[in-house]
């Protein structure tokens, strides 16, 4: 199998293009020592607010990938890009719908390179993603563990990403997840807001995403980094 772009991260911190982040916040999180910057929220993204924190992040050496949540959010200049298919849901715009129509507009210009899909289980049902696309979030074991097996043996998605965005999730159906992940790179993100938490995730998770405590606890959300950091993958 190829190594793919996203192949090595343990860490990365999601910035959401529609909150406020100071230039010295900005700096910290990008100094910090994470693999990389994810750009993405679920609501309030625009052209403009994406290609603003873009430009931001740029000055910097690190990688700067885009989660596309909206039509309007698909912004040329990014290192990657990531096409969330949510899969715990009986609504198919949030699976198939939304992206054929996203790719009907700018198939064309793609990077395929460096463009992969994220089977998103969303898993807290209080989470803006989780309300948006009307996700089942109270999966039991063996329905995750089916979920991941389609993902992963029979749609060969390259990313899964167990998203309990908002809170900190089960550590018991991270682990189970781990264990039929196959091939697939295994995201995690969900309520991360200090280093034990961090640890306890990336036991499991190839990938770790902190997003909102940056913008409560700043301190907070660099002390996960250095947690990672004494982990193996
Ligand atoms: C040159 C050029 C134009 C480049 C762009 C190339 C490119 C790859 C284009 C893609 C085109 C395309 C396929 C577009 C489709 C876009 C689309 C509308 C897809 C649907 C995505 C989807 C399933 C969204 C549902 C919500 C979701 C899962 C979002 C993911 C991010 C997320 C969960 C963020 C967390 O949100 P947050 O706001 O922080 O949530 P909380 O409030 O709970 O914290
Ligand atoms: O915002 P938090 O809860 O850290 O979750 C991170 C990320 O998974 C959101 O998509
Ligand atoms: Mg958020």
């Amino acid at each position: 199998m190829r190594e793919e772009w996203f192949g090595k991260w343990r860490h990365a911190f999601k910035l959401d293009p529609d909150k406020e982040l100071s230039d010295e916040a900005l700096d910290a999180l990008c100094t910090s020592g994470t693999d990389v910057i994810i750009i993405g929220g679920s609501s309030g993204v625009t052209f403009e607010n994406t290609v603003d924190l873009m430009s931001r992040v740029r000055r910097y050496e690190l990688d700067c990938v885009l989660e596309v949540s909206t039509m309007d959010g698909a912004v040329p200049g990014f290192d990657g890009y990531f096409v969330p298919l949510v899969l715990n849901t009986q609504r198919s715009e949030w699976i198939i719908g939304k992206q054929i129509e996203g790719l009907q507009e700018y198939g064309t210009f793609i990077p395929w390179e460096e463009t992969a899909a994220q089977g998103y289980i969303i898993l807290n049902e209080a989470a803006t993603a989780a309300k948006l696309t009307g996700a089942k979030t109270d999966l039991q074991r063996d329905e995750l563990v089916a979920h991941i097996r389609m993902a992963v043996q029979l749609m060969r998605l390259p990313v899964i990403y167990i998203e309990y965005s908002g809170r900190f999730g089960d550590m018991e159906m991270l682990r189970s997840a781990r264990g039929v992940s196959g091939d697939a790179r295994l995201f995690y993100g969900g309520g991360i807001d200090s280093a034990q938490k961090a640890k306890q995730a990336a036991e499991w998770a190839h990938t770790i995403v902190v997003g909102n405590v940056i913008y409560t606890d700043l301190a907070a959300a660099l002390s996960t980094v250095v947690a990672v950091d004494s982990l193996q993958s």
